[in-house]
């Protein structure tokens, strides 16, 4: 049903305010849409590309801000990619340990993804000095969690605060390997001790606390890597020093980004939505278990795998939601739903828990404290806890001025949010949705039409 008002204005300074007026008539979501590539997926291939010898290929690499930044900081220690795009990157690697030493500093932008796997690589390259840094979100993410292992295995890295936070100043050297217990499931630590071990002399291991995504270990392994998983103590061990082999990568749809569709779908009545190529790798499925725990009707059709990721259409059909608890290991494995799945909550019946979530104090933004403060305003009852939220569902939502943080997950979170909120909500810094999804606007416009 159309009817819905969506408008994007661009301010002065440069932010996007997006407008969502809620229809008087029904609104409901109809379609069949795909989202963008992988973020994850994203950039290993790039990072495994340029380490490669040889080309790698990448289909349907995520064009947001974060995989850019991957992008440029790989060319500026000598990689050369092609212009990109979602049909082809031609990455041509220059082979492990051979990275230029780069004349400038190395900025991740907004994503920690690039800074901590990128700080493995770093560290391992020997002779070479680097420097890294962010933008304000970034350089105020803790760092210390990669920094530590990687000192433990002989690194040299200087940063602000007990070189916790960048900007931080590298000075490659042969390392040691090392088994690090991790005390938190992080796929961003885990890659980037994988990533040091590449080049490391002898075996290298990670143990976490639970899964995290997989993603690092399926690239590795494709592109050559001598990989062991043990999986019953979650412990994954490369053998260095390794040859990596560029490689034919395709990447799935992010369901990160699918997410916010599979709520859209679930909490406005009478919607019927597919969301087409979508990445299922079950590290990342939490979200569809949380869901199916609510209420929500979701049905995985067309299941197949793909450049050896397991893919499917998303099918989602309006429903009644109920509270639910999530908590302990599916935590990693929906770690950046849970804006979304807050919003999802507040449209279910009951009070749904969220706990053992504290990572998401350290994201982007405090997305604990900005998600329930901005709920909050539209009319929801979200109480924050040290790690989680207490979200009691039912209250019906009127829109209002609400503010991204600059968070890319907040931003999406709350405009569909905005959909079953009566009147006009206006998200302020909106643009921060291109850091992983460049064309969420345009998307939502598609389907409320
Ligand atoms: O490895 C990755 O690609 C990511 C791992 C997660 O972070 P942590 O490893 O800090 O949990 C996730 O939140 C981030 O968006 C992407
Ligand atoms: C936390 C995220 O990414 P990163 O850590 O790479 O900035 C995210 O995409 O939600």
């Amino acid at each position: 049903m159309s009817a819905s008002v969506i408008t994007v204005e661009t301010q002065e300074d440069l932010s996007d305010k997006l407008i969502i007026q809620q229809p008087s008539v029904g609104l409901s979501l109809q379609g069949r849409i795909r989202v963008p590539g992988d973020k994850s997926i994203s950039h290993r291939a790039l990072m495994l590309g340029a380490l490669a010898q040889g080309e790698t290929e990448i289909q349907g690499l995520l064009l947001g801000e974060d995989p850019r930044s991957t992008a440029s900081c790989f060319q500026a220690l000598g990689a050369e990619i092609s212009e990109l795009n979602t049909e082809l990157v031609r990455v041509k690697g220059i082979g492990l340990g051979n990275l230029q030493e780069p004349v400038d500093v190395l900025n991740a932008g907004n994503s920690g993804t690039t800074l901590r796997l990128m700080l493995g690589i770093l560290a391992s390259h020997s002779g070479r000095f680097f420097t890294v840094t962010g933008d304000g979100s970034l350089r105020s993410r803790p760092m210390s969690r990669v920094v530590k292992p990687l000192l433990q295995m002989g690194a040299q890295i200087w940063g602000r605060k007990g070189n916790s936070l960048a900007p931080l100043a590298i000075q490659g050297q042969a390392l040691k390997p090392t088994h690090y217990l991790s005390p938190i499931a992080s796929a961003q630590v885990k890659s980037c001790i994988l990533l040091a071990g590449l080049m490391t002399e002898g075996q290298t291991i990670v143990t976490e606390p639970a899964l995290s995504r997989d993603h690092s270990e399926r690239m590795l392994r494709a592109f050559g890597a001598n990989l062991t998983i043990e999986p019953e103590t979650n412990s994954v061990i490369v053998t260095g020093p390794a040859q990596l082999y560029g490689q034919k990568v395709i990447v799935p749809g992010d369901i990160s980004s699918a997410a916010f569709w599979l709520v859209a779908g679930a909490i406005v009545p009478g919607s019927e939505l597919v969301v087409e190529n979508v990445g299922v790798n079950p590290t990342r499925t939490g979200i569809l278990e949380a869901l199916a725990l609510m209420g929500a009707d979701i049905q995985l059709e067309n299941q197949r795998e793909v450049a050896g990721e397991p893919v499917a259409d998303l099918r989602v059909r309006s429903s009644r939601l109920k509270s639910c608890t999530i908590a302990g290991d599916i935590i990693p494995r929906l770690i950046d739903e849970i804006p979304i799945l807050a919003v999802a909550a507040v449209f279910a019946e009951g009070t749904t828990i969220i706990r053992d979530a504290e990572e998401l104090r350290v994201k982007e933004s405090d997305r604990i404290t900005v998600m329930a403060q901005q709920l909050n305003k539209m009319g929801a009852q979200v109480t924050e806890l040290p790690d989680g939220m207490e979200i009691t569902g039912g209250t019906p939502l009127a829109g209002t001025d609400v503010d991204s943080y600059t968070d890319h997950r907040i931003a999406m979170s709350l405009a569909i949010a905005a959909l079953v909120s009566k009147g006009i909500t206006t998200i302020h810094r909106a643009e921060a949705a291109a850091i992983s999804y460049p064309n969420f606007t345009a998307t939502l416009q598609q389907v409320c039409s």
